[in-house]
């Protein structure tokens, strides 16, 4: 691919952008406000310039709602040899084309499984697909059958930006993304509206696990209301299932206050059965590069919030000899400090641990 075109330059229109610029691809730049257009060619992510004539591959990265016409749009007027989207649901972008009679052999729908909380193009980055499932769902229904070289292209593209390519059926794909994006981004902003008035007191405790199931609640509301729109049905089974649970775990908690003590064993006995089907599902996560979850061990290290503390900490565990698997940081609450878990294989951690601790780190028992 010498050419592309990137229409809408947001999050991850700037972030593909960046990625085939990176890679010596000539990329123009448009978006319905010029504005974000040019923020993303001051990135280095492309021109502004319209192409001279048709591109290789157009990339589609406007909401959801406005896909199909853009799609259209851009086909209509043979803007390249091949078209994709990469919104976040695919079955009803792909059945508004259809009604819109474009021809659909030129087109593929895709969905990068990886993003962010924010948007816009200076949320934009060269490696937000590194490593990432990026769904391709490419037909071969009758008269509108993807053309092979518009998968190829569409390859091309994954693999210039080093994501692993996953190919689907768009409703399947969007039964998929219910359970595993759509439904968290509820739970999460549900979650976090508990906090919208909640007492400061209770707010200032907010430890690490309240930020990890709350990171996405801060994602652009109308974007969302785009996704869920375009993928109600799948999600509102999830939910219910969800409301099930819900119900039963109130139940249960409920029972755990009675003076009763059969009811409260009925009711751990309920928290617990959920807890441990949270622990089953958990564990069916990928792990690291898309692997089975591995079993780390982790070395909880103090650590000062100053510049060259992380370098010299990882120098450290170089020096040991020492792969780090995975990091997480935790913030102290009104200190200039934390603490760094350093996950490694559990074999390393002992000498890890006996390392840190002679070049003068403090380690967590
Ligand atoms: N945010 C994520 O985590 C994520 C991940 C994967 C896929 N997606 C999908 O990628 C697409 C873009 O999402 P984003 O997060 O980059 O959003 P964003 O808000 O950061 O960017 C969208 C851009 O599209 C532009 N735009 C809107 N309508 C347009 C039109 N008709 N013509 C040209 N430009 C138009 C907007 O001005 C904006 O710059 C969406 O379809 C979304 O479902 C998002
Ligand atoms: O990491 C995040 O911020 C995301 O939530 C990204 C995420 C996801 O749910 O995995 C969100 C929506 C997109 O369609 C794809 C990726």
């Amino acid at each position: 691919m010498r050419t592309a075109l990137v229409i809408g330059t947001g999050l991850i229109g700037t972030s593909v952008a960046l990625a085939l610029a990176g890679r010596g691809v000539r990329v123009h730049l448009s978006d319905h406000d010029p504005d974000r257009a040019r923020t993303a060619a001051a990135l280095g992510a492309g021109s502004v310039q319209e192409p001279e004539g048709p591109v290789d591959l157009a990339v589609v990265a406007v909401p959801p709602a406005h896909v199909a016409r853009t799609v259209a749009e851009a086909i209509a007027r043979g803007a390249a040899r091949g078209f994709l989207d990469v919104a976040s649901v695919k079955g009803g972008p792909r059945r508004e084309l259809e009604a819109l009679g474009c021809d659909l052999t030129r087109y593929i729908g895709t969905h990068p499984m990886a993003g962010a909380e924010r948007s816009g193009p200076l949320a934009g980055t060269a490696d937000l697909f590194e490593g990432r499932p990026w769904v391709l769902t490419p037909t071969s229904a009758a008269g509108a059958a993807t053309d092979t070289e518009v998968l190829n292209l569409a390859l091309e593209l994954v693999a210039l930006c080093r994501a692993v390519p996953v190919v689907m059926d768009a409703d399947a794909h969007d039964r998929a993304v219910a359970l595993v994006s759509h439904t968290p981004q509820l739970l999460s902003s549900m979650v976090a509206a508990r906090l919208e008035d909640a007492d400061e007191a209770a707010v200032r405790l907010c430890g690490q696990g309240i930020r990890d199931v709350t990171r996405i609640a801060a994602s652009d509301p109308g974007m969302w209301v785009d996704i869920l729109s375009a993928n109600p049905g799948p999600v509102a089974d999830i939910l219910a299932a969800v409301a099930a649970d819900l119900d039963e775990t109130v139940r249960s908690l409920r029972a755990l206050q009675s003076a009763d003590e059969d009811k409260r064993g009925d009711g751990a006995q309920g928290i617990e059965d959920v807890l441990r089907r949270g622990n089953a599902g958990r564990e069916r996560v990928p792990g690291k590069h898309g692997a089975a979850p591995a079993a780390y061990e982790t070395v909880a290290v103090f650590i000062g919030d100053q510049p060259g503390e992380l370098a010299r900490i990882f120098a450290d565990a170089g020096r040991a000899g020492v792969n780090i698997e995975d990091v997480r940081i935790e913030h102290a609450t009104g200190q200039q400090s934390g603490l760094i878990q350093l996950f490694v294989e559990p074999q390393a951690a002992p000498g890890l641990t006996a390392a840190l601790r002679e070049r003068g780190w403090s380690i967590r028992q």
